[in-house]
């Protein structure tokens, strides 16, 4: 059989209820062999639950769940996979290089304690108890847990919450350094940013199903949203009530405006401000297209599915 054929993980037509609440709803997810899929929606979409049923630690009441085309919950399928959730309790005494060792040792064939921090960027740390570290170098010993089994598929759940910007940085890096060795990742992350620099392949979940899926430029493309801005004296409360703005705020002394017809908002606006400058037209980043879509979804709601 041709093992490399076989989806790295695939969720289809699954169902999880908790009582009255559909967490997810009939869930369609598909992942391939070095591939980085970034999971958004806005809180309560269903991704940590989707994430959970992967991982074998919850049960669908419907569907079908796969890991290496076996049942999670098989420990040659968890074997062969690396976690990073949002809450870690690890025993706070043990310093982080025991902790490396003590992670590494469940797994056949695990990454040296050295090769795992420095990839992490925790050696300078390994000496420390893991209780007296930062918020941010947890997280980071954390990863370097995740990773240090030589996972297949990672699993990193809002894994730079708590990290300055150097540290986020450096681990994007290392995870594009596992996806070039042919690691495939699942990231939740609410840093639209994040999985505008990591993602393969976007999926936004809203109201546990899956609203759109794509690049991060075809999701872009599929919400017609331009971004315009200005110096103007014009209000933008007055401004947000013409038909052609979306949203309108004021940074500074600049006016923010979203549009889907740029044209016919330019006009208006050089109309009634001819002192108006530098203008400018950018299409929507990723932060306005998933607002954009999840308000779509949220739009046509089922009001069912709250029906606790
Ligand atoms: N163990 C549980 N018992 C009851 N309800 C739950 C449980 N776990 C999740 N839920 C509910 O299921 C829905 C989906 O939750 P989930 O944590 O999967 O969302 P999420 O997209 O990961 O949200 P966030 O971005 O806030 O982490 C929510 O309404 C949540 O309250």
């Amino acid at each position: 059989m041709n093992t490399t054929a076989i989806p790295v993980a695939r969720l289809a037509s699954v169902v999880k209820r908790y009582g009255a609440l559909t967490a997810v709803d009939g869930l369609d997810l598909m992942l391939h062999r070095g591939e980085l899929l970034a999971l958004l929606g806005p809180n309560g979409a269903g991704k940590s639950t989707a994430i959970s049923l992967l991982l074998g630690l919850v049960r669908a009441d419907a569907g079908q769940v796969e890991l290496f085309g076996q049942d999670p919950q098989q420990i040659v399928a968890r074997r062969r996979i690396g976690v990073m959730l949002q809450s870690a309790t690890l025993p706070p005494t043990l310093r982080v290089g025991e902790l490396i060792r003590l992670t590494a040792s469940y797994y056949p064939a695990p990454r040296s304690v050295q090769e795992s921090a420095a990839l992490a960027g925790v050696t300078d740390l390994l000496r420390r108890p893991y209780a007296k570290l930062s918020g941010g170098q947890q997280r980071r010993v954390q990863f370097a847990l995740a990773l240090c089994g030589r996972p297949e598929l990672l699993f990193l759940d809002e894994p730079t919450v708590g990290m300055d910007i150097e540290a986020r940085q450096k681990l994007w890096a290392a995870i594009r350094h596992l996806i070039a060795e042919g690691c495939s990742v699942v990231l939740t992350t609410h840093y639209l940013e994040e999985a505008e620099v990591l993602a393969d392949r976007v999926c936004v979940m809203a109201r546990g199903k899956i609203i759109s899926e794509g690049t991060v430029d075809q999701l872009r493309a599929r919400v017609a949203l331009k971004r315009v801005r200005c110096i103007t004296r014009l209000d933008p409360a007055a401004v947000s009530a013409w038909p052609e703005v979306a949203e309108a705020r004021r940074e500074g002394e600049r006016l923010w405006l979203s549009t889907d017809s740029a044209e016919a908002l330019v006009r208006r606006l050089l109309d009634a401000d001819a002192q108006l400058s530098e203008l400018e037209v950018q299409r929507a980043g990723l932060a306005e297209a998933f607002t954009e879509l999840t308000r779509e979804a949220d739009a046509s709601a089922d009001p069912q599915r709250e029906a606790a």
